[in-house]
């Protein structure tokens, strides 16, 4: 690279720590209003670079029932055979990724999608239990300079939780963890979450309570009670993993709330925050 090259690439890197990074699960996609895009694309408009990684758990399930596949969850995590893996890369970097860059370009935003095996984007490894759950990833390092190249020429990226390793083999990785990990890599300050959920809720003397902040104690305590299972699980976890880096906090919203993505970033109370002490 020539140095007025690296100066860019450096530059684009810079800016990108004040961006933001977005996870948008499977659960809500299609729930999401036009008002959401129209609101990413005012973020990008002014100037906030968003970076979005996104599911498709549910997706990914339907195409593989209909294509007579069994599937199963071990720990949360979908136990991949090779078969599965073409289904998952299929619909992840295939229709879901497409029809969200798509949604994005039709509220008048600049998108561009991209499979995290592409340019080796987001690279990986086998998870330690890999013996149980199959071809199922861990993050080892990001492309963060494919993504300040993709934010600096004013295109939002959005990435599909598909991993690579130096040999060329695919991995399929939790959609939280890949967000987390693009996150603490490329440095940003904040995470948002968006569920079909408006946050960690909690039972308090039988009403069920939206939580404003937990903290990492009550976190575990709430897994270990069962109050937080199921796909709330790789959610908190990646969490707590991100605010161990540069990650300042990560905030978990329902995405059909008005705004919410502008809201968050103004520091309004809203959804279940996670932060550094
Ligand atoms: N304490 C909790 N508060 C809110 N939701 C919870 C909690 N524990 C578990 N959940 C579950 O987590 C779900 C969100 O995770 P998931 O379905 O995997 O969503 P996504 O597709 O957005 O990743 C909620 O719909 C809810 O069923
Ligand atoms: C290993 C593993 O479980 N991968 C997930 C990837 C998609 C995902 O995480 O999507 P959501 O965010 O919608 O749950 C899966 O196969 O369902």
């Amino acid at each position: 690279m020539n140095t007025t090259a690296g100066n860019t690439a450096q530059a684009a890197l810079e800016q990108l720590r004040s961006s933001f990074v977005m996870k948008c699960g499977g659960s809500t996609l299609a729930a999401l209003p036009d008002a959401f895009f129209d609101d990413l694309v005012h973020l990008q408009r002014d100037g906030r670079q968003p970076v979005i990684v996104h599911g498709g758990g549910p997706a990914i399930s339907d195409t593989l029932t209909k294509l007579g596949i069994e599937t199963e969850f071990v720990n949360g995590l979908r136990r991949t055979t090779e078969e599965v893996l073409d289904v998952v890369e299929m619909v992840l970097a295939g229709s879901i990724n497409k029809q969200i860059v798509r949604r994005i370009m039709m509220r008048g935003g600049k998108a561009v999608g991209l499979s995290g095996a592409d340019g080796f984007l987001i690279q990986a490894q086998p998870v330690s239990n890999s013996a149980e759950v199959g071809w199922v990833g861990d993050v080892t390092a990001v492309n963060a300079e494919l993504i300040g190249g993709v934010t600096g020429m004013g295109y939002m990226p959005v990435i599909a939780p598909v991993g690579i390793d130096a040999g060329g083999q695919r991995y399929n990785i939790n959609a939280d963890t890949a967000a987390g990990a693009v996150a603490s890599h490329i440095g940003v300050s904040r995470m948002i979450v968006v569920t079909d959920v408006p946050g960690i809720m909690r039972n308090v003397n039988g009403v069920k309570k939206v939580l404003p902040s937990v903290t990492v104690r009550e976190i575990e305590d709430m897994i270990s009670t069962g109050e937080i299972y199921g796909g709330m699980i790789p959610k908190v976890r990646a969490a707590i993993t991100c605010i161990q880096g540069e990650v300042r906090e990560v905030v978990i919203v329902d995405g059909t709330e008005p705004q919410v993505l502008s809201r968050v970033l103004n520091g309004e109370n809203i959804g279940t925050r996670i932060a550094r002490m």
